[in-house]
């Protein structure tokens, strides 16, 4: 069995791959206190019969490391992607390949595949929330880091000297409460930067330009934004299984 695994600055996420190439739904479980290695052990346990992972992270060497013990302890092929150059499809357009963030790299994948030959804007609206531009070629031409929505509300809260609270409820552009001066600052925020950051990146692209929202706010911005954006929460997970295919996985 394959198993398909993201692992982001706040959550684990996987699916299973089957030998036809579906994908199950996306299952999630946020690190909390526990360090992100304990989340994939239990994955691990969860799954005895997992013969393959594609793996996609955003984390240390260490847990890189821990993570090949892990694997080769228990028999487990393991195909950890990298940013690279050239691949699947894409061309990176970092200035230095291997800087881009792995998950950004497949998303462009996933993204070139669901814009079906038109040119893209990935949105990861994560921890953090990244913003990157895909030429209908698959040139990727570059993108932005911004805080994501939980982050840019505690970063708030853990500067501010006193006692703040945070609300995401009923969000208000007239907000009476501080609470919920913070949640909707922070939304509206993030709508008005994905809003003027597609704007902009729209102008550097050849239209038409589809725009693609993923990640674990990905669901509650939609809500939120204004025009069109096509809602792929599983977004990583089509990108790893594309790439596990290629790679034609013969241990699987
Ligand atoms: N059940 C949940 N637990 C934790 N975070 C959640 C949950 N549901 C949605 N979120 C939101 O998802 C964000 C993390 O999204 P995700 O795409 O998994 O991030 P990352 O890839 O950085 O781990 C959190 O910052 C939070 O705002
Ligand atoms: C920007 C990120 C922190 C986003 O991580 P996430 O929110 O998905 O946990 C990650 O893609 C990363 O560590 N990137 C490396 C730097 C870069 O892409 O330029
Ligand atoms: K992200």
């Amino acid at each position: 069995m394959v198993l398909l695994v993201d692992a982001g600055n706040s959550r684990l996420k996987w699916s299973e791959l089957d030998a036809s190439g579906n994908i199950s739904a996306q299952q999630a479980l946020a690190y909390g206190e526990r360090p992100a290695l304990a989340a994939f052990l239990d994955l691990l346990d969860a799954y005895p019969t997992v013969g393959h992972i594609t793996l996609v992270h955003v984390l240390t060497h260490l847990f890189a490391d821990s993570v090949q013990e892990a694997c080769a302890q228990r028999g487990i092929h393991l195909h950890s992607v990298r940013s690279v150059a050239r691949a699947y499809g894409i061309r990176n357009g970092y200035q230095q390949p291997t800087a881009l963030g792995a998950d950004r790299f497949v998303g462009l994948v996933a993204a070139q595949h669901l814009a079906a030959g038109k040119a893209s804007i990935v949105i990861d609206c994560g921890t953090a929330i990244t913003v990157d531009a895909l030429e209908c070629d698959g040139q990727h031409l570059g993108g932005l880091i911004l805080p994501g929505l939980q982050l840019s509300a505690d970063a708030l809260i853990a500067r501010a000297q006193g006692r703040l609270s945070l609300s995401f409820e009923q969000p208000t552009i007239v907000a009476d409460s501080t609470g919920r001066a913070i949640g909707s600052g922070c939304l509206f925020g993030v709508i008005g930067a994905i809003e003027g950051i597609c704007a902009r990146m729209q102008q550097t692209l050849s239209a038409p330009v589809v725009r693609i929202l993923t990640g674990g706010d990905a669901e509650y911005l939609r809500s939120w934004l204004h025009g069109d954006y096509l809602l792929h929460p599983d977004l990583l997970m089509q990108g790893l299984a594309y790439i596990t295919e290629q790679e034609a996985c013969t241990s699987c």
